[in-house]
């Protein structure tokens, strides 16, 4: 098995995305979302990409956005991928001729197999908790038994890791990749770069 990719997601500040880098993951996540905490505005961001060294891929996370919104961002930040985290149909999601991955917030019964055909051009499915009402970034995990052995797509595992479950997280699902906010944060937005460097660390040791 290769090694294990990782994201590390709601980064605000430019010192957080160099911890990131530092630390060797693989993507830093920025949130077009305006009613995150961890929202950043296209200046922000393209700030915060710029200062990134070479192959740390840049994804940006919508919940929704419109075409224009959306659209707008793509001018003035340089994203590689689009984390669609919302209710965005296959359609929604292809229309801007970028790679892209779609969120699926999991629950019982899910046909994930289902997901992965409906959105056959995404890149991945980011598998995150279900919470009513919360489009992500909860915080808490999710019962990883619900995911199926096999998928189609690579998986992007979320939803509450850090530095004490990840590897356990790990060797029960397999993922393609795995996915952070809330785990390495000291507050909402603002990352540690110990815990970067220990979640780092701990998905190292598992691969
Ligand atoms: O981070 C947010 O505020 C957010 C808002 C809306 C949708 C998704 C959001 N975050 C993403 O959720 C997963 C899991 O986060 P956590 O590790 O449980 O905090 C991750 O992809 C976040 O980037």
């Amino acid at each position: 098995m290769s090694a294990v990719r990782s994201k590390i997601c709601g980064i605000t500040r430019i010192e957080d995305a160099l911890a990131a880098a530092e630390a060797g993951a693989h993507a830093i996540g920025l949130v077009f979302y305006a009613k995150s905490p961890r929202a950043v505005t296209a200046e922000q961001a393209r700030a915060i990409v710029a200062a990134l060294p070479p192959f740390v891929t840049t994804v940006g996370l919508f919940v929704n956005a419109s075409r224009c919104e959306l659209t707008e961002i793509l001018e003035v930040v340089p994203l590689d991928l689009l984390q669609f985290h919302g209710d965005e149909t296959p359609a929604d999601c292809e229309g801007y001729h970028r790679p892209y991955i779609k969120a699926v917030r999991v629950r019982p019964g899910e046909d994930l197999e289902a997901i992965c055909k409906q959105y056959a051009n995404a890149r991945g499915i980011l598998l995150d908790t279900y919470v009513a009402g919360v489009p992500g970034g909860t915080g808490e995990a999710f019962d990883w038994g619900l995911v199926p052995e096999r998928l189609s797509k690579p998986i992007i595992l979320a939803g509450g890791l850090s530095a004490a479950n990840v590897a356990e997280a790990i060797a029960q699902v397999k993922p393609y990749a795995v996915d952070v906010s809330g785990g390495v944060e000291v507050a909402k937005g603002i990352k540690d770069a110990d815990k970067i460097d220990a979640f780092m660390r701990a998905v190292r040791s598992a691969g």
